[in-house]
């Protein structure tokens, strides 16, 4: 299986991604930069964090116009497994291929800690190896993860088992404690949680290589 993290100008998580698939998970994976337009022998698509063009306008609204871009939402349409973390989420979004969006925290303040989040859908490719509500560990680092999405499509994501993550404390103010959701296809989730963050037990944490690693299979 082949990954691709893709790297925009303020990317600053594609690193740990790329260090988590490669020497955690072991698997193939190569850096795709914003200025591509293909993606070539990709089985999965990481959108890291950061700030890519500098947060500038929104976060990630910038991003969602960079040449890759179209590849990326080919691929997504065509199944093709995408992950967004954090300014990956933010820039799934702004690209439409996630409902709702991210706004600023609720105490308008930079957030950076470990969090507990429900599983609370584990049948996705991005959690199935969790049970249905086992509580894990993440870190969160965000100014914008304040999930906001209308009643409407709320009741979608509910109906549709496309809430993956809810957080047990609500750091941020997002509607329905939401960390991470799916597409109605199941193949792209956004999250707000790092789990590039914890993949080793030297960083004290495991979760995220179990996350990860769920893609594996
Ligand atoms: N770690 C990140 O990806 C940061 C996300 C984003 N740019 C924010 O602060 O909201």
């Amino acid at each position: 299986m082949r990954f691709a993290v893709i790297v925009f100008p303020g990317s600053n998580c594609d690193a740990d991604m790329y260090y988590a698939v490669q020497d955690q998970l072991q698997a193939e994976v190569t850096y795709v930069p914003h200025t591509a337009t293909q993606l070539n022998d990709i089985d999965a698509v990481l959108i890291p964090g950061g700030f890519s063009y500098g947060d500038y306008l929104r976060t990630g609204a910038i991003a969602r116009f960079a040449p890759i871009m179209p590849a990326i939402i080919d691929f997504a349409n065509n199944g093709g497994l995408v992950l967004g973390v954090c300014n990956g989420f933010q820039i799934l979004t702004e690209a439409g291929l996630l409902p709702g969006a991210l706004h600023e925290n609720k105490d308008l303040a930079f957030i950076c800690k470990d969090v507990q989040l429900t599983v609370a859908n584990p049948n996705t490719p991005f959690s199935n190896r969790f049970e249905k509500d086992e509580v894990i560990t993440l870190p969160v680092a965000h100014g914008e993860g304040n999930y906001y999405c209308d009643a409407e499509t709320l009741a979608q994501l509910e109906a549709n088992h496309q809430i993956v993550f809810r957080y047990q404390d609500n750091p941020n103010g997002s509607v329905a404690d939401i960390a991470g959701i799916c597409n109605e296809r199941g193949n792209v989730l956004g999250m707000m949680p790092h789990p590039e963050r914890a993949v080793e037990a030297i960083l004290g944490n495991t979760d995220g290589q179990r996350l990860l690693s769920s893609l594996l299979k």
